[in-house]
């Protein structure tokens, strides 16, 4: 299969992020959780992030949605400079938390009315979006339930809801179908295709080889701060002549880790 060609949406240039830390001999000192990440994202595309645990994808995703700042690096949405562009760029992206951050004291309808305010989204079309949207994951008849009584798998399509709200033309989710079962996790899948189907830019993380293999166009592969590959999973696992995404994932990153003395 040839793969679908993408304009860039998003460009990410020598991106760092080094934190503050206690050597053992208890020296300041500073550990660095990404290392020179470049890589682009085109308009449309499902593009997905996968590393073992500690490999910075999450400190990707908060650098990338400005919830903390690079330590060096750019990053640029349609052209516009994170450092320069903040208040534009927010209402072109949407972002799907790895953690249920709700209100819990408020109702679903609440919960979205709140973000939509943020947002500044008049009245009228606050109610129709939100109706839109809780109709096509298919919550309506939450609407008036406190979030806390939810199943798992509806708040994370309410998290989903929430992201979209505003109509981002970027969405980011961090580990979007983490404790999920099979049936939820595939219907969040076909949601993420839709929302690329509708020309929305889709970056995600995970842990779950197969989601990345079934649902992205590209993934980057992250091992202790540093890209050690990008393509589409069938190009990875032609170079590396092995049979599914996951194999070529465990060599890549044991690989790294064996680089790194560990
Ligand atoms: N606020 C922080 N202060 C100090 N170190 C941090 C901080 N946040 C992350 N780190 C470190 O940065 C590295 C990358 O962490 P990060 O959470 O980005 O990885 P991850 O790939 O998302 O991991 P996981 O899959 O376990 O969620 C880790 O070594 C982590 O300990």
């Amino acid at each position: 299969m040839i793969g679908r060609i993408f304009s860039d949406m998003i460009e990410v240039q020598h991106l760092c992020k080094q934190f503050p830390h206690r050597t053992k001999d208890g020296r300041q000192g500073f550990k660095t959780a990404v290392d020179d990440l470049t890589l682009s994202v085109g308009r449309g595309e499902i593009f997905g992030l996968l590393g073992p645990n500690g490999a910075g994808k999450t400190t990707t995703i908060r650098m990338m949605t400005m919830q903390t700042k690079p330590t060096a690096g750019t990053i640029c949405y349609d052209g516009l400079d994170t450092r320069h562009d903040a208040r534009r760029i927010k209402s072109l992206i949407g972002v799907v938390p790895q953690h249920i951050n709700f209100d819990q004291d408020l109702t679903v309808g609440e919960n979205l009315e709140l973000h939509a305010r943020l947002h500044h989204m008049a009245r009228a079309e606050r109610r129709a979006r939100i109706e839109e949207l809780l109709r096509y994951v298919e919550l309506t008849d939450v609407v008036n339930d406190g979030v806390r009584r939810l199943s798992g798998g509806m708040k994370r399509r309410l998290l989903i809801v929430r992201a979209l709200l505003h109509r981002p033309r970027i969405l980011f989710l961090d580990e979007p179908t983490v404790a999920l079962d099979p049936q939820v996790r595939r219907r969040i899948w076909s949601l993420v295709q839709d929302m690329a189907r509708n020309g929305v830019t889709v970056f995600l993380t995970t842990h779950y080889i197969e989601e990345a293999e079934a649902l992205c166009d590209r993934v980057a592969i992250l091992a202790k701060g540093h890209l050690v590959d990008l393509d589409t999973p069938q190009r990875l696992r032609q170079k590396m002549d092995l049979p599914n995404l996951e194999e070529v994932f465990l060599a890549l990153t044991a690989e790294t880790q064996a680089k790194e003395g560990r």
